[in-house]
């Protein structure tokens, strides 16, 4: 537009000099011209958000497109909370192979880790079970149930999961505890935060339990979130606990209070824990060492130790990173 005002400004000029066009006139055009400059800036400036928005509305659209897993019948719902994959192939895509040949067994009750190469596919096992995909070939049974003849809210019940990245919503911290159970006392939603090590940092804010989180919880430190986040965990007492790299990115004093926190969370849980930190496994009673989509061992950590494999291999490298100095 400033480069339009420029022009007419020059070609106005010259023209007035050769006598084609009166000031009055030249002048005319120019504050016609700068009276509506700024709206027609406006109007291209808005064409641009409306192609983002149409990105947006595209995105939405594959979205809501996608249909919705079927519920296999007759609808069923277990009792037991052991977890069995058997025979579980999948790829994201036809031609991709994320999981090849699953064959394992989560006992009720028991810590389970996950550890492997970054792109391994340990989350991608972890998504299968909560049925965020199906396998193509195989199944998973809770309980003995196969998942895909447990209705989804049923389904989601079973589970209480910790990701390394949390989100909060843009409300109170009280009701970002409550999602969980919508129904919790705020007496219950205390006694939770008590058992998180959230209590106390929570008291300390001006409006307590009441605080404003911000947007994806921007007002809080990651440790933060993460204790509510497993406050919410707590509260939701899903008979199977999910830890996705729950500890992965926290200073000492955190990865203690988280860790005191998930000690509590766990009780009496089959719990699935994806971690890279060796150190913080050595006490499950089942680790699994996946390798491109494929279980390459799997025992206790002393057993994995003797064998002298994969794990072995990783621990040790571990262990000499612990003696780095810069
Ligand atoms: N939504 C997706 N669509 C397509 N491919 C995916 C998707 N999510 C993961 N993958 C691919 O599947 C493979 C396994 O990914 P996955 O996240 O399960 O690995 P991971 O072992 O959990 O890795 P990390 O330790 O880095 O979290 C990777 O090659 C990844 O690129």
């Amino acid at each position: 537009m400033e480069l339009a005002l420029l022009l007419v400004l020059i070609i106005g000029v010259y023209w007035v000099y050769q006598g084609s066009l009166s000031v009055a006139l030249l002048a005319a055009l120019v504050l016609i011209l700068i009276r509506f400059s700024e709206q027609l800036a406006n109007l291209i400036l808005f064409s641009k958000v409306i192609e983002l928005m149409q990105v947006a509305l595209n995105r939405i659209h594959d979205f809501l497109a996608i249909q919705p897993l079927a519920i296999a019948t007759p609808n069923q719902q277990p009792q037991q909370f052991d977890v069995r994959f058997e025979q579980v192939s999948f790829g994201y895509t036809k031609q991709s192979v994320t999981l090849n040949n699953i064959n394992v067994q989560f006992k009720q009750h028991s810590l389970n880790a996950i550890v492997g190469e970054s792109g391994s596919g340990k989350t991608s096992l972890i998504r299968l079970l909560m049925r965020y995909a199906d396998p193509q070939q195989g199944r998973i049974l809770i309980g003995g149930v196969d998942i895909r003849h447990i209705p989804n809210e049923q389904l989601n019940r079973l589970f209480s999961v910790v990701f390394q990245d949390v989100y909060l919503f843009d409300d109170s911290i009280l009701n970002n505890i409550r999602l969980a159970k919508p129904t919790a006392t705020e007496q219950e939603v205390e006694q939770v935060a008590k058992m998180a090590n959230c209590h106390q940092f929570i008291t300390a804010l001006a409006q307590g339990y009441h605080t404003q989180v911000g947007e994806i919880g921007s007002q809080l430190s990651g440790g933060e979130r993460q204790r509510i986040s497993i406050a919410r965990a707590i509260l939701k007492d899903a008979p199977i606990v999910i830890l996705d790299e729950a500890t992965a990115s926290l200073d000492s004093e955190n990865q203690l209070a988280i860790q005191q926190a998930i000690n509590r969370l766990v009780q009496h849980k089959t719990v699935i824990v994806i971690t890279h930190r060796l150190s913080s496994i050595s006490t499950a009673d089942q680790i699994l060492v996946i390798n491109q989509g494929q279980i390459i061992e799997q025992g206790t950590h002393s057993s994995l130790l003797a064998r002298q494999g994969a794990y072995c291999q990783m621990w040790q490298n571990q262990q000499q990173a612990k003696h780095w100095r810069i």
